[in-house]
């Protein structure tokens, strides 16, 4: 897998990422979705550098341009909820895309440290020789784009496949190498170091789905 971790170099998506980061910046729920959007923008803008691209001429009022254009049949496809601005943020550039959802939620045991992901509502296009971008802003244990990636197989084969996240943890990261391929590629914002016993990054953001949308209650 080929990770392209953004915050390595400095710019204003380190901004944006510890105002989703600070534990009073984060409450205004406008501004957490808005600051994740603006992510997804970000994180679209670097990987367009990374398509396929084919000259096509433009006729403008005055004469003709020859513009090298992406070519690439995008699949936009978001794990619900926390995605959701995630997703507005990526089609904001890539607004040619075709969409897919899919709804994976943490479903907690007797202890709260031991959970499975329930895969429930999927709606998508072919992903037949597409290029696929999977988009979920948190990536902590990696469960849920490991079990979202399996569900999706049912729709084709993808001949390109992005993956892309705002805050990612590193044993989740070693998770999800395992089950995707050397050419896959992972567009992230950062990359913390720790999950706790819950499954939350550390230091993380804490409940990205909550933070944006509000409380729900444990099924
Ligand atoms: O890498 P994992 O350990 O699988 O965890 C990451 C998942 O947790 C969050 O969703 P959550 O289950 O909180 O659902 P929500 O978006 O509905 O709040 C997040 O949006 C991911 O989908
Ligand atoms: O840290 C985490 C882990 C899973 N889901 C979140 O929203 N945050
Ligand atoms: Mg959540």
């Amino acid at each position: 897998m080929k990770i392209h971790n953004l915050s390595k170099e400095n710019s204003v998506l380190n901004c944006f990422l510890s105002e989703l980061r600070h534990v009073d910046i984060q409450k205004d729920a406008m501004r957490f979705r808005r600051n994740i959007e603006r992510i997804g923008e970000i994180l679209a803008y670097e990987m367009s550098k990374r398509l396929t691209y084919q000259s096509e001429d433009i006729q403008t009022p005055l004469g003709i341009h020859t513009s090298k254009l992406p070519k690439n049949d995008l699949v936009l496809c978001s794990i619900l909820r926390a995605g959701i601005p995630l997703h507005q943020g990526l089609l904001n550039y890539f607004d040619q895309a075709e969409n897919a959802f899919i709804s994976a939620y943490r479903q907690h045991k007797e202890h709260p440290e031991s959970f499975e992901i329930v895969v429930e509502y999927l709606a998508c296009p072919s992903l037949e020789n597409k290029t696929l971008i999977l988009a979920d802003p948190m990536l902590a244990t990696g469960q849920s784009m490991v079990a979202t990636f399996e569900a999706l197989k049912a729709f084709g084969t993808p001949k390109e496949i992005h993956l892309v996240s705002v805050i990612g943890a590193k044993p989740g990261i070693a998770f999800i190498k395992k089950h995707f391929g050397k050419h896959v590629n992972l567009w992230i914002g950062t990359i913390d170091e720790h999950l706790n016993e819950k499954g939350y990054i550390v230091p993380g953001l804490g409940d990205a789905g909550d933070l944006a949308f509000g409380n729900k209650l444990q099924q």
